[in-house]
C-alpha cells in the first residue's frame, strides 16, 4: 500500500512532516512525497502520485494566503482536486489551512499541525478501518479545532 503526500513550498509550515509522522504512527504504508510550488499545482501532483506512482490515497496539503487572490487560487485548486478524484476514482484528502484562520504565527503552526495529523488519521481510517468512520458519522468531527458534536437524539 502506498500513500501520497503532495505539499507546497508556499505553505509556512511543514505540513508534510506532520502527516508523515502520523501516518507512520498508524500504519505501515509506503509514503511518497511530492512537493510543488503552490496549491494550484496540487491536483496534477496528486494525479501523478495515483496514476504513475501507484498511490491508493493522496493527502493534498496547502496553505492559502489571506488575500482575495489567494482565496480564488484555493477555490480553483479545490475544484482541481475534486476533478482529479473523479478522474482517478481515488480519495484525495484536501488539507488546507488558510493563513487567516489563525490570529498569530504560533496559532497558525498549531492549527496546521493538528489539522494535518487529524486528516492523516482520517486517511488511515478510510484505507484500513472504514467502519470507524461510519461509527463517527453524525458526530460533528472537525479537524484542527474542537469537534462540533452531535445534535438531536
Ligand atoms: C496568488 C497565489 N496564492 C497562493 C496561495 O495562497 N497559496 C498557494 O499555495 N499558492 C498560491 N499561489 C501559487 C499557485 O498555487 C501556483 O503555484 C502558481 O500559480 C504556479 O502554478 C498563488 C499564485
Amino acid at each position: 500500500m502506498k500513500i501520497g503526500i503532495a505539499d507546497t513550498n508556499f505553505a509556512r509550515y511543514d505540513m508534510a512532516r506532520a502527516a508523515i509522522k502520523e501516518l507512520k504512527r498508524g500504519c505501515s504504508a509506503e509514503i511518497i512525497r511530492y512537493t510543488v510550488p503552490g496549491v494550484k499545482d496540487l491536483p496534477v501532483a496528486a494525479k501523478i502520485l495515483i496514476e504513475e506512482r501507484g498511490c491508493c490515497l493522496v493527502m493534498a496539503l496547502g496553505m492559502p494566503g489571506p488575500k482575495p487572490i489567494d482565496k480564488t487560487c484555493a477555490h480553483e485548486a479545490s475544484t482541481g482536486l475534486i476533478m482529479a478524484q473523479l478522474m482517478t476514482n481515488t480519495h484525495i484528502i484536501e488539507v488546507f489551512v488558510h493563513e487567516d484562520e489563525a490570529d498569530s504565527e504560533g496559532e497558525l503552526a498549531s492549527l496546521a499541525e493538528r489539522r494535518t495529523r487529524e486528516h492523516a488519521e482520517n486517511a488511515i481510517k478510510l484505507l484500513y478501518y472504514p467502519e470507524r468512520l461510519t461509527r463517527e458519522a453524525g458526530t460533528g468531527q472537525r479537524e484542527g479545532f474542537e469537534d462540533a458534536g452531535r445534535v438531536g437524539d
